[in-house]
């Protein structure tokens, strides 16, 4: 089941308001929907340049995100670090990718066990480069792990894992060790339902991140000029 309810749900990305529309999963819970891509290109340009202004000091080689909804906030986050390939993993089974490195997923907003699937052909691009792993929204965290599996099989140092929302905190358990690697632009509880209303889960409202996210308000070229510096030194940031 899934449907749409005449609640709206705010939230703030990089210090913008927005309202996510409240959909019904079953009868006892709801989720505030984030389709990124319905949310237009300065929504894109907003959530590229933020995540990319805080994890540059990370100095990542290359961007890893999942498809579907994440291809975009790949593509933005590349952009805006000025490095031309990104990595895709892929969820449909194409012929091409008959062979490729599988992960198994269970989504917060897929009824239906997926695979997530990592070309060999892109190996290449990640064996020993500091990766930078991104996705529209981190829930249970399950994609978010299965991304981490794939691109550590490939050889990579994950130095970072960045989201436009994380959406409640299931996903610190799943995630374990590396939920230290998580950003997020923004923080969504989780709903249930309570005499036919989409009322939000106490326990998840709170963003324990929000500290983090002060980095994010800084300039890019502040951020750039800080890390060439500190490379001319053979600091790390
Ligand atoms: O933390 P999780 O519970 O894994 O949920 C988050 C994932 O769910 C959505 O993807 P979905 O599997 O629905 O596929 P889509 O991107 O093709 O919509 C979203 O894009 C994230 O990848």
């Amino acid at each position: 089941m899934y449907l749409e309810t005449p609640q709206t749900h705010q939230v703030q990305v990089a210090n913008e308001n927005f309202s996510l529309p409240i959909v019904q999963l079953s009868d006892r819970r709801a989720i505030a929907l984030l389709m990124v891509i319905d949310m237009g290109i300065r929504f894109g340009d907003l959530v590229g340049d933020a995540l990319a202004r805080h994890f540059v000091q990370l100095r990542p080689d290359i961007v890893v995100g999942s498809a579907t909804l994440g291809v975009p906030v790949a593509i933005e986050v590349s952009r805006r670090l000025g490095i031309d390939r990104y990595v895709i993993l892929q969820k449909s089974p194409k012929f091409h990718l008959a062979d490729a490195l599988v992960e198994d997923v269970r989504s917060i907003t897929t009824a239906t066990p997926q695979r997530l699937l990592l070309d060999r052909r892109s190996i290449k691009l990640l064996q020993g480069r500091r990766v930078l792993v991104v996705d529209d929204v981190i829930a249970t965290g399950s994609s978010m792990a299965a991304a981490i599996r794939l691109v550590r099989r490939a050889g990579a140092n994950i130095i970072g894992a960045g989201a436009i929302l994380t959406e409640g905190h299931s996903w610190r358990n799943l995630l374990g060790e590396d939920a230290k690697l998580v950003t997020s632009l923004g923080h969504i509880p989780q709903f249930d339902i309570v005499d036919g209303v989409a009322t939000p889960d106490a326990a998840t409202e709170k963003d324990a991140w929000a500290e983090d996210r002060a980095s994010v308000s800084k300039p890019i070229g502040q951020i750039r000029r800080k890390r060439s510096v500190a490379q001319k030194d053979g600091a790390r940031i």
